[in-house]
C-alpha cells in the first residue's frame, strides 16, 4: 500500500475507533471504511519523483500515434412503434466505468466488467484500447452484449484499456453521446469516460465556445477533452489534472493515453471509484467492486475524493487534485443504484440495506403475516425487515428478467401493463394475508400506486408499504436522472396523503436522522441533497441535469452522426463490418485522426 494509502487508513481506523454508536445497527460501520482525503500527498505541482511508485508493468511502445475509431451504431426501426416502460419516470441508473493497465487481455476484460456494471447503465456501452500507441475504439448503443461482439473485440487489441456504460433514452441520436470519447490533440490522443455530472458544464462550454471550441457531443463530459486541449501543462497528464481542476460537481473518470491511465474522482468524491489489482499486477479501476469480483481482480481501496491516480511503466502515482475535508459522496448509491454484492465508499451496500430495512422494523412496525419486496433494489431491506419483526419473508412479486425498457404495447390499454409486464404477483403468498411490502425508493409514486393494486387484486387483505430511504425532494445535480422537483410526490404531498394517493393501508419512510444515526461518525461524509434540498456544490445559472442531455436535436438521419467524440477528417473504410451485425441495425466507421 501507497504510504499516503495507509496515511489515510490509519486516520480512517482512528476515526471509527471513536464512531459514536447510536442504534443497534451502527457496529457494521465501526470498521474503517472511509479515508479521508490525505493531506500529505504530493501536489500535482511538485516533483514526480516525489510521488509514490508501487507497481512496475510493461509499457506500450512508442510509435507515431494514429487514432483509429471504430464506430458502431444501432438504429430503431422506423416502422417499430415502441414505448418506454411506463416506469419511466424513475431514479435512472447512471454510468459505469472501467479502466485496466497492463494485462494482455485487456479489452475482453473491460467487456466483461462492463457487464458486471450493466445495471449503471443500459443504452449504450463502448471501449478503448492503446496498441501499437494508437487508441482504438467500439461504442454503440444498446446493451454491453448487443454492442460487442467476438470480431469487434478482436479489433481491440492491448494491455490498457477504459470503458464506458451509460444509461439514457432509446433513440438512435445517442450515439454521438456514447462513451468513452476519444480526442486527438496535437501532442497525443486521449479517451474519456465519465460517471457523474458537472455543474458548471454550460459556463464551462460558453467560455470554450466564446474562445472557438467546436463541440460535437451535447454531453457535459466533451467540456474535459476542450480544457485538456487548451492547457498547457507539461507532462501531458498534468492537462489532465489541469482540466479536471476546473470542473465541478460530480466526476469519477478515467482517461487514457498512449503510455498512461489516469484515475480521477472530484473533491467531494460524489460517484464511486475503486481501485483493484489481478494477479498478474495489472491495474484495474470501476465503478464498483462488483466488476472487479467477475474479473478476479482484489479490491484495494477507493480512489480517494480530490485524487488522481497515474498509471504508466514507472508504477502508480497518487496526486491530489484538490483536497476537500469533507467528502459528500451519494448516499443513494447504497440505497438504490449499487449492485448488494458491491462495496461502495468503503461500505457493504447489502449490509446498508438490511439495516435500513431493520430501522424500518423498529420505527415502523406493523401487524402483518407476511414480508415481501418489490424486485430487485427493495429485496435486501425486505430481508432486513422481515429479519428484525421475525415475520416470513416471501416472494410475493416475481420479476421478469426478459422485459427490456422498450415494448410493443397492445393496442387496446391495459391497465398498469409496463408494471404487470415486470412484476407478476404470487396469489399463494398474499391471499387474504397482511402484507408488508418494501421498496428503496418512491420517486413520482407510479410504482407504488400500481403494485399496491396488483397485491390488493391478487387477494392481499392489507397492504402496508414500508420505502428504505427518506422522501425524495430534490433532483439530483450529481448524476442522477431524478425528475424535476416539482414532478417529486414528497414535494407535493405529506406522507398521509401519499399514502391515499398510492392506496396502502399505512405508509412509512425511512426517517432521515435515524439514516443519519446508521452512518455515525461517517454521516457528513455523505450528500443528502435529494432529502434535504442541501447541494455541497451549488449549481451555478441553469443546470443541466442528467436528463437534459438527452434531446440533442439530432433526430434525423443516422448517417450523419458520428459514433465518437472526435477531431478531424472522417474516412469510410470499408472492410470493418462485423459478419454478426444486422446491416439494418448497425454500422461501422473508421476514423482515422493523423496527429
Ligand atoms: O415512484 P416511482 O417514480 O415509480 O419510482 C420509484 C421506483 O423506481 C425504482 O424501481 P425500478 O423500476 O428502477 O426497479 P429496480 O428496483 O429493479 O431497480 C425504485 O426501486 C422504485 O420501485
Ligand atoms: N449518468 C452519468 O454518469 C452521465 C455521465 C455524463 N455526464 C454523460 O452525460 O454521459
Amino acid at each position: 500500500m501507497p504510504a499516503a494509502a495507509s496515511t489515510a487508513a490509519a486516520a480512517a481506523a482512528s476515526s471509527a475507533a471513536t464512531a459514536g454508536k447510536f442504534s443497534p445497527f451502527s457496529s457494521m460501520f465501526d470498521k474503517p471504511s472511509y479515508a479521508p482525503f490525505p493531506k500529505t500527498l504530493p501536489k500535482p505541482y511538485q516533483s514526480l519523483a516525489q510521488a509514490n511508485k508501487t507497481l512496475l508493468v510493461a509499457a506500450a511502445a512508442s510509435k507515431n500515434p494514429i487514432d483509429d475509431v471504430v464506430c458502431s451504431y444501432k438504429t430503431i426501426p422506423d416502422n417499430l412503434s415502441f414505448s418506454l416502460s411506463d416506469g419511466d419516470d424513475k431514479p435512472r441508473e447512471e454510468c459505469g466505468v472501467v479502466g485496466i493497465y497492463g494485462d494482455p487481455e485487456a479489452s475482453r476484460l473491460c467487456y466483461l466488467a462492463l457487464h458486471a456494471l450493466q445495471h449503471r447503465g443500459q443504452e449504450g456501452a463502448g471501449i478503448v484500447t492503446v496498441h501499437d500507441n494508437v487508441l482504438k475504439s467500439v461504442t454503440g448503443v444498446g446493451l454491453v452484449s448487443e454492442v460487442f461482439t467476438e470480431s469487434k473485440l478482436d479489433k481491440l487489441p492491448g494491455d490498457m484499456t477504459i470503458g464506458h456504460v451509460r444509461y439514457s433514452t432509446a433513440g438512435a441520436s445517442m450515439l454521438k453521446n456514447v462513451q468513452p470519447f476519444v480526442a486527438g490533440y496535437r501532442f497525443g490522443s486521449v479517451g474519456v469516460a465519465h460517471n457523474g455530472n458537472l455543474v458548471n458544464y454550460q459556463a464551462l462550454r460558453a467560455m470554450l465556445e466564446e474562445n472557438g471550441s467546436i463541440f460535437n457531443t451535447s454531453s457535459d463530459t466533451e467540456v474535459v477533452l476542450h480544457l485538456i486541449a487548451i492547457s498547457k501543462a507539461r507532462p501531458f497528464f498534468m492537462r489532465i489534472v489541469e482540466a479536471c481542476e476546473k470542473l465541478e460537481g460530480a466526476y469519477s473518470m478515467v482517461f487514457l493515453t498512449e503510455d498512461k491511465l489516469v484515475a480521477v474522482r472530484d473533491p467531494y468524491g460524489f460517484r464511486p471509484l475503486v481501485m483493484g489489482r489481478r494477479s498478474n499486477g495489472s491495474v484495474v479501476f470501476a465503478s464498483e467492486t462488483c466488476a472487479l469480483d467477475l474479473i478476479e481482480a482484489t479490491y484495494e481501496r477507493e480512489v480517494y475524493p480530490g485524487e488522481v491516480l497515474v498509471v504508466d511503466k514507472e508504477g502508480i502515482r497518487s496526486l491530489c487534485l484538490m483536497a476537500h475535508p469533507q467528502p459528500k459522496s451519494c448516499i443513494f448509491e447504497h440505497i438504490y443504484f449499487a449492485l448488494p454484492n458491491s462495496v461502495v465508499f468503503g461500505k457493504s451496500v447489502y449490509e446498508s440495506r438490511r439495516a435500513f430495512g431493520e430501522i424500518l422494523a423498529t420505527e415502523a412496525p406493523v401487524d402483518c403475516d407476511v414480508v415481501i419486496a418489490v424486485p430487485d433494489s427493495g429485496v435486501v431491506a425486505a430481508l432486513g425487515y422481515a429479519g428484525k419483526a421475525g415475520v416470513p419473508f416471501q416472494q410475493g412479486l416475481i420479476r421478469s428478467h426478459y422485459v427490456g425498457r422498450t415494448f410493443i404495447e397492445p393496442s387496446q390499454k391495459i391497465r398498469d401493463f409496463g408494471v404487470k409486464l415486470k412484476l407478476s404477483p404470487v396469489r399463494a403468498v398474499l391471499e387474504g394475508k397482511r402484507v408488508v411490502v418494501v421498496d428503496d425508493s418512491i420517486v413520482r409514486g407510479t410504482t407504488s400506486s400500481k403494485i399496491v393494486r396488483l397485491l390488493k387484486e391478487a387477494g392481499a387483505k392489507e397492504v402496508h408499504m414500508r420505502i428504505a430511504s427518506p422522501p425524495i425532494i430534490g433532483s439530483c445535480y450529481y448524476g442522477v436522472d431524478t425528475p424535476s422537483a416539482e414532478e417529486l410526490i414528497s414535494n407535493r404531498m405529506t406522507v398521509e396523503e401519499i399514502r391515499e394517493f398510492i392506496g396502502s393501508d399505512s405508509l412509512a419512510f425511512l426517517p432521515f436522522d435515524s439514516l443519519q444515526k446508521l452512518l455515525g461518525n461517517d454521516s457528513p461524509n455523505f450528500c443528502y441533497a435529494c432529502f434535504s434540498g442541501n447541494y455541497p456544490v451549488k449549481p451555478t445559472g441553469k443546470v443541466k441535469r442528467v436528463g437534459d442531455f438527452l434531446d440533442d436535436g439530432l433526430i434525423g438521419s443516422t448517417e450523419s452522426i458520428d459514433g465518437g467524440w472526435l477531431h478531424g477528417t472522417r474516412q469510410e473504410t470499408n472492410g470493418l463490418e462485423g459478419k454478426e451485425d444486422d446491416p439494418a441495425n448497425s454500422k461501422e466507421t473508421s476514423v482515422e485522426i493523423p496527429v
